[in-house]
């Protein structure tokens, strides 16, 4: 991050500096570092950015990110998964699934993936991330077209048939409450990059899925410096 992200005007150089309070932090400043996020790039090959992918437990986000992941690191792109479920393992673990606590989990999530793109990295977040302007709040943290939403757009039916953890079973019979696509709500995007669909009743395979994010990425020149 190259820029001054502050509230107040950015500092003179070899003058008084500017300090800032944003939030509840009071007095600081901005620390610029030589080398930037366009070095790291030219170093890379490569444009930071993050592929946010949303949807529907089930609907194959980690798939989707897994296999995304590993065809850009064989064609020798640095990447960096950051899933929701694995997240909450660490970072997010005192965070529920009421609503403000899902909007606390993307803004950090948010952030995280910010370093991530500025770094120079390909970072693929896989969160259901149900609420459109929580994910819109993650997309203002990343302007010049660096937030790339893609929308698992399989129906509840679907993903509810998988059910790979029991988790629907569990929520249909009350034991979960506040499911998401069951007694929680599922926001789709409005204006996403990329969305993910069945084509004749049938659902692109993961390599599938991830040769399309691949396509986007490539015309839009972030697999290059
Ligand atoms: N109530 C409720 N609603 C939705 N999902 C639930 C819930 N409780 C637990 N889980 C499990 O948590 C995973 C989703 O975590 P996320 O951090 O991606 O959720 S969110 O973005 O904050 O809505 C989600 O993982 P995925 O199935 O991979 O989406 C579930 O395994
Ligand atoms: N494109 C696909 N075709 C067939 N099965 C899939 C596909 N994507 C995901 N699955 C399966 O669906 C289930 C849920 O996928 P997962 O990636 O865990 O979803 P999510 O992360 O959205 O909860 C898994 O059992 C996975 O193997």
């Amino acid at each position: 991050m190259e820029q001054h992200h502050g509230d107040g005007p950015r500092s003179p150089v070899k003058e008084k500096p500017v300090m800032s309070n944003i939030g509840k932090s009071t007095n600081i400043l901005w620390h610029n570092c030589p080398i930037g996020q366009s070095d790291r790039q030219k170093l890379l090959g490569q444009k930071g950015c993050v592929v946010w992918i949303t949807g529907l437990s089930g609907s194959g986000k980690s798939t989707l990110a897994c296999a995304l992941n590993r065809e850009l690191h064989y064609r020798g792109h640095l990447t960096y998964v950051l899933d929701g479920d694995n997240l909450r393992h660490g970072l997010n673990r005192d965070l529920s699934f009421k609503a403000e606590d899902r909007a606390e989990n993307i803004r950090r999530v948010g952030e995280v993936a910010k370093l991530f793109a500025d770094a120079g990295i390909i970072c693929i977040a896989s969160l259901i991330s149900p609420y459109r302007r929580d994910r819109d709040a993650c997309r203002a943290l990343l302007p010049d077209s660096k937030f790339i939403e893609v929308f698992m757009d399989l129906p509840l039916k679907i993903c509810e048939a998988r059910d790979p953890k029991g988790l629907y079973k569990l929520a249909r019979t009350g034991k979960i409450k506040g499911f998401t696509g069951i007694d929680d709500p599922y926001e789709p995007p409005v204006n996403g990059e990329i969305v993910i669909q069945m084509k004749d009743g049938e659902c692109p395979s993961p390599k599938e899925m991830a040769r399309q994010v691949l396509c986007y990425l490539e015309e839009n020149g972030y697999l290059q410096a």
